[in-house]
């Protein structure tokens, strides 16, 4: 069964359109990663989903029923903030309860599934705390149980791992995905960092705009991008957009290679100079200024012992760089 179904929906806040004819199906048990620089409607797209705004035009359709006007409590959603919204004078159980009490839930189920989500989420220690004594990991794990004890048709998380540190993200993350294996339920999760969006998605919705620029499981968007934006948008380092001689370029577009598909070699057909080198251990990143002034970044073996102001000599194959036209969309002829 489809778990949502976006139909042609718009939204508008007075007279500025934010979503664009957005059309999208997510499929039972996907997890499902919308991507995009910042003010593209990723949040606001979450929102019309869970009802928090209205669809200017087009159906919302969740698990089989058209939900446009049906609230967000009766939705079957539950949403995970990046802000965690706790209620600070509650325990830690009392979070995860508040919800199910409002729907005069019976006692014994209550207890059953708090218990449960505090096991899968290792909360046992912290039940009676109140959020005010909790680290923001484990706040936003509470935050994450309390959606998990609605057992919700549909997960929706709003940038959920934007307020910890690096360290912290990358845990959540895992534990993330855990959960989405071991509920095998259907998520939704709002994000503008493309590592998050790579690791975690079954499907990636790149959107920019207002628009969806493209659909697909992160290999495929990263092996195959329909446009420059989305090419440039998922890759770390960014892919390189070369757009001067001495390479065949479609005119007034532009080559994309990858920084980690260009070599060091001699008699390499773009020459340059380093301007800089990121050492990072196990790779290192060199920034190349091409003679032609363009600047390129490389991705090199980390014990790679090359110093800024060396000349160097790059090359890549053929099959692996993108060429894109003026209107920078993809172009197959020659290339890719
Ligand atoms: N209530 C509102 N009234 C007017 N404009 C709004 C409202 N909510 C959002 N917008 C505008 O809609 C656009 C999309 O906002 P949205 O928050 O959905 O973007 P986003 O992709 O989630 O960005 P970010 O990554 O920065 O959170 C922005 O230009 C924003 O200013």
């Amino acid at each position: 069964m489809t778990a949502l179904n976006l139909t042609n929906v718009c939204k508008s806040f007075g007279s500025v359109e934010v979503l664009k004819d957005i059309n999208l199906t997510v499929e039972e048990g996907e997890f499902v990663v919308f991507v995009g620089p910042s003010g593209c409607g990723k949040s606001t797209l979450l929102r019309v989903i869970a009802g928090l705004e209205d669809a200017t035009k087009g159906t919302v359709n969740i698990g089989g029923t058209v939900v446009n006007s049906i609230p967000p409590a009766k939705r079957g959603i539950a949403m995970v903030f990046q802000s965690y919204a706790l209620y600070p004078h509650l325990s830690v159980r009392d979070n995860m309860a508040l919800c199910l009490k409002q729907e005069k839930q019976p006692k014994l189920v209550i207890e059953e599934r708090v218990n449960k989500a505090v096991r899968m989420l290792d909360l046992g220690a912290y039940i009676d705390r109140r959020p005010s004594d909790l680290s923001g990991g484990q706040r936003q794990r509470v935050a994450i149980g309390r959606a998990i004890v609605r057992e919700p048709k549909l997960f929706l998380f709003d940038e959920p791992l934007s307020n910890l540190d690096a360290a912290l993200r990358m845990n959540t993350r895992i534990e993330i995905a855990e959960l989405h294996r071991t509920l095998s339920a259907s998520m939704i999760y709002v994000t503008h960092d493309q590592t998050e969006a790579m690791t975690l998605a079954d499907k990636i919705v790149v959107l920019r705009d207002g628009r969806v620029e493209q659909v697909g499981s992160p290999m495929e968007l990263y092996n195959n991008p329909a446009n420059q934006f989305v090419a440039g948008f998922l890759g770390s380092p960014a892919m390189n957009f070369l757009t001067k001689a001495p390479l065949s370029i479609p005119k007034n577009g532009a080559l994309g290679i990858r920084p980690e598909h260009l070599r060091a070699t001699k008699g390499g057909r773009i020459k340059g100079t380093v301007t800089h080198v990121e050492r990072l251990g196990g790779d290192t990143n060199l920034l190349v200024s091409t003679a032609q002034q363009e600047a390129l970044t490389v991705r090199i073996f980390g014990q790679d012992g090359t110093r800024v102001g060396e000349e160097i000599e790059l090359d890549f194959d053929d099959h692996a760089a993108f060429a894109f036209d003026h209107e920078k969309q993809r172009v197959f002829a020659g290339h890719g």
